[in-house]
């Protein structure tokens, strides 16, 4: 295969390489699905020495729509036109065909959930602005994620999503079929997922945004007497989530373990490395986290739990995307972990949500004052809701709590430094914060 990929893949919105150089991409398995329709492994490799396989389902002549020829289209080879495969409609839908009919060719299987019942047929479109994979929506019946970056092993967001669905869990979209590597003898690798789609469903950080605009537009009125109060959707939210962390411990267990402190250390060393703000807050996130020097109980977790994975439909909370923390090897992904990670997570993500409207105004007191009362009482609401569920109402482990939250804003640091610098203030503030909060729970 000839195509230009080293030209047209760090173009991509998913390529995780930015910050590298890339030397060469090698194509370096293809596997002939039709005459037209190519499933390829491309190998990035670095000029230090890393590698990094991609997959592509590889079209050649097909149609495109109009708005998608520039980005889809690879290059020409002998007199055919390579592209994305995923932006045809027509290569879409016989993707899902092949996952329908358990199509298997050479070390590929594309697998169907049983009693997973879909239409191949329907229109499709790829969805715009994801970061790290492609997803196509098949009109408002099914959503096809394939994962661009291939990580061997299980991955975590189609292994839980079919634990759940078959513990019939109502706050997942339920996993309809996925495909599946079976090259070498380490076991499947995953490659795609196809899951229910939830129409008319809106995702937690919109909502969020909304009511805390609505908030910070009324100057008289308090969080729980304007119109888009949010503490009832935050307290289900909590039950949601609290249910989903019930249904894992008891499919898949859980056990007594040392908690991650050592995972913790690192991370903090690294981002400090990253982010010279945190050199002075080091020693006290250190002493915060010691309250983590012992076993903790774990088991499986989403694990990388925002407002953004989240979706509300009509009837439930919906938990999506349990890939876990992005960028960590699959081992490290599914290893159990404290459910205090996920709450962490969301509650971080409610300081998010009421600050990032201020990043424009960061010195009206007023506003932060609204939008701490904004994050207080949904807080509050999220861990009535856990604690409603779990018997355990997080904010009973202060410390516990504390110093996950506390990981969670040294990674988002780093985060923001390399992604959104402007929003760096958010969890560093937040750090400042956690540390001048009490970590023994009030008297
Ligand atoms: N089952 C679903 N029903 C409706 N929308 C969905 C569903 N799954 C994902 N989405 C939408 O697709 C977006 C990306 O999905 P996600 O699983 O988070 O992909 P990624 O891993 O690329 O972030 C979500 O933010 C959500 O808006
Ligand atoms: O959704 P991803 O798995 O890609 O998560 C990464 O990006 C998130 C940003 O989209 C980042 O989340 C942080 O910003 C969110 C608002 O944009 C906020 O709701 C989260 O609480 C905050 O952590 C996430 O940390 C990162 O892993």
């Amino acid at each position: 295969m000839t195509l230009p990929f080293e030209e047209w893949l760090p173009k991509q919105r998913w390529y995780a390489g930015r910050a590298r150089v890339l030397e060469r991409v090698t194509p370096s398995v293809v596997t002939v699905l039709a005459p037209d329709l190519e499933h390829v492994l491309l190998e990035a490799a670095y000029t230090d020495g890393g590698t990094e396989v991609y997959q592509m389902f590889v079209g050649w002549d097909l149609e495109l729509a109009e708005e998608f020829v520039g980005q889809a289209t690879i290059g020409v080879q002998d007199g055919r036109t390579g592209c994305d495969a995923l932006f045809s409609e027509d290569a879409a839908r016989r993707l899902l065909a092949f996952i329908q009919a358990g199509t298997v060719v050479d070390d590929l299987r594309f697998v169907p959930e049983p009693g997973g019942e879909f239409a191949t047929d329907l229109p499709a479109r790829v969805i715009e602005g994801e970061q790290s994979n492609s997803s196509v929506i098949f009109d408002s019946q099914a959503i096809l994620k394939v994962f661009r970056r291939v990580i061997s092993g299980q991955n975590p967001d189609v292994e839980l999503n079919r634990v759940l669905a078959r513990a019939a869990s109502p706050h997942i979209a339920p996993l309809l079929g996925a495909i599946e590597s079976v090259a070498g003898d380490g076991g499947p690798t995953s490659l795609a997922m196809v899951t229910a789609y939830a129409p008319n469903s809106a995702d937690g950080w919109s909502m969020a945004i909304a009511s805390v605009r609505d908030l910070l537009a009324e100057a008289d009125l308090h969080a729980d007497e304007v119109g888009g109060d949010f503490a009832s959707e935050a307290f289900r939210l909590g039950e949601a989530v609290a249910e989903v962390h019930a249904t894992l411990a008891i499919e898949l267990g859980t056990s007594t373990q040392p908690a991650p402190l050592a995972e913790m250390r690192q991370r903090l060393d690294r981002s400090v490395a990253e982010v010279p703000e945190l050199a002075g807050v080091e020693a006290a996130v250190l002493e915060r986290l010691r309250v983590l020097d012992g076993p903790v109980t774990v088991q499986r977790i989403h694990g990388d739990l925002h407002l953004g994975q989240v979706l509300r439909t009509p009837d439930h909370w919906f938990l999506i995307d349990f890939e876990g923390e992005p960028g960590q090897p699959a081992q490290e992904r599914r290893r159990p972990d404290s459910p205090m990670r996920d709450v962490a997570g969301m509650l971080r993500s409610f300081d998010y949500a009421a600050n990032q409207l201020l990043v424009n105004e960061p010195d009206d007191e007023q506003l932060a004052y609204r939008a701490r009362e904004w994050v207080q009482r949904n807080r509050g609401a999220f861990c009535d809701g856990y604690g409603s569920i779990s018997g355990v109402d997080p904010r009973a482990m202060p410390g516990v709590l504390g110093a996950y939250e506390l990981d969670k804003a040294v990674y988002e640091a780093a985060y923001e430094a390399r992604h959104r610098p402007d929003w760096l203030w958010i969890p560093l503030k937040a750090i400042r914060e956690l540390l001048d909060t009490p970590d023994q729970p009030a008297a």
